[in-house]
C-alpha cells in the first residue's frame, strides 16, 4: 500500500485526509503518529508558503511523500483577517472556541449577513523527496453565522455559513463536508499527482 504523511498535528484535518484518500489506496500517516517530529513554524507570508514550509521539512525529515495543509479563514469585512493566522487568532494559546468568540465579537456591529462574507481556504503543498515541491490551493465561500451552530467538523466550522445553503458547515455530516470544503476541493487538485507516485 502506497504510504503518505499528513504533515499536521490538527485531528480535524486528518480525519479529512484519511476519509479522502484511504479510498484511493493511501495509507495515512500525520504527525500525530510522530509525537516527537520537528516542530516546523509558520513563518511564511501566504498560505502556500506556509504549506510549503512544512511539507518540505517533514518530507526531507522522513524521506517519504508528504502533503502539508495550510488553511484558515479569510473575512471580507475584516480585510481578509484572520487569513493566515487563524490558527492563532485569539493569541498564542490557540483554542477553537476562543477563535471563534474573537471573530464574533469583531463582527458584532455588522448585521446583515451579506455584510458578513467570509471564504475557507485551503493551500496544500506536495513534497517528494527529489522532485520540485507543487501546491494547489481550494476555497469554499459562505458567511459568518452570528453565533455556533452544529456539532460536527472542526475549528470555525460551527459559524461558516455556506452559501446558498442555510446551514453551516459543522451542519454537514462529514461526507457532505468532504464533498464541499475547501480541502476537498484542493485535494481533488492534487490526487491526480499522487496517484502517480
Ligand atoms: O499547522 P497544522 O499542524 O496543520 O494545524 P493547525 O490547526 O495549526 O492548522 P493551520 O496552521 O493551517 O491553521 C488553520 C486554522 O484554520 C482553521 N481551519 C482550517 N480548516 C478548517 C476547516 O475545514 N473548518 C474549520 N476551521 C478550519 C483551523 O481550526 C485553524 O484555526
Ligand atoms: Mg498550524
Amino acid at each position: 500500500m502506497k504510504e503518505i504523511i499528513i504533515a499536521t498535528k490538527n485531528q480535524g484535518k486528518v480525519k479529512e485526509f484519511e476519509a479522502l484518500l484511504a479510498p484511493i489506496g493511501f495509507r495515512v500517516q500525520s504527525l500525530l503518529d510522530y509525537p516527537d517530529s520537528i516542530d516546523v513554524e509558520e513563518t511564511g507570508k501566504s498560505f502556500e508558503e506556509n504549506a510549503i514550509l512544512k511539507a518540505e521539512a517533514i518530507a526531507m525529515h522522513y524521506q517519504r511523500m508528504t502533503i502539508a495543509d495550510d488553511s484558515g479563514l479569510a473575512i471580507d469585512y475584516l480585510g481578509g483577517k484572520p487569513g493566515i493566522f487563524s490558527a492563532r487568532y485569539a493569541g498564542p494559546d490557540k483554542n477553537d472556541q476562543s477563535n471563534i468568540n474573537k471573530v464574533l465579537e469583531d463582527l458584532s456591529d455588522v448585521h446583515a449577513l451579506e455584510d458578513r462574507s467570509a471564504r475557507f481556504i485551503c493551500a496544500l503543498a506536495i513534497s517528494i523527496p527529489g522532485e520540485k515541491t507543487k501546491t494547489v490551493v481550494g476555497t469554499c465561500e459562505g458567511y459568518i453565522a452570528t453565533e455556533p451552530q452544529g456539532e460536527n467538523g472542526f475549528g470555525y466550522d460551527p459559524i461558516f455559513i455556506l452559501k446558498n445553503r442555510n446551514q453551516t458547515m459543522a451542519n454537514l455530516t462529514k461526507e457532505e463536508k468532504n464533498q464541499i470544503s475547501h480541502r476537498a476541493v484542493a485535494l481533488k487538485k492534487v490526487i491526480e499527482v499522487i496517484k502517480h507516485s
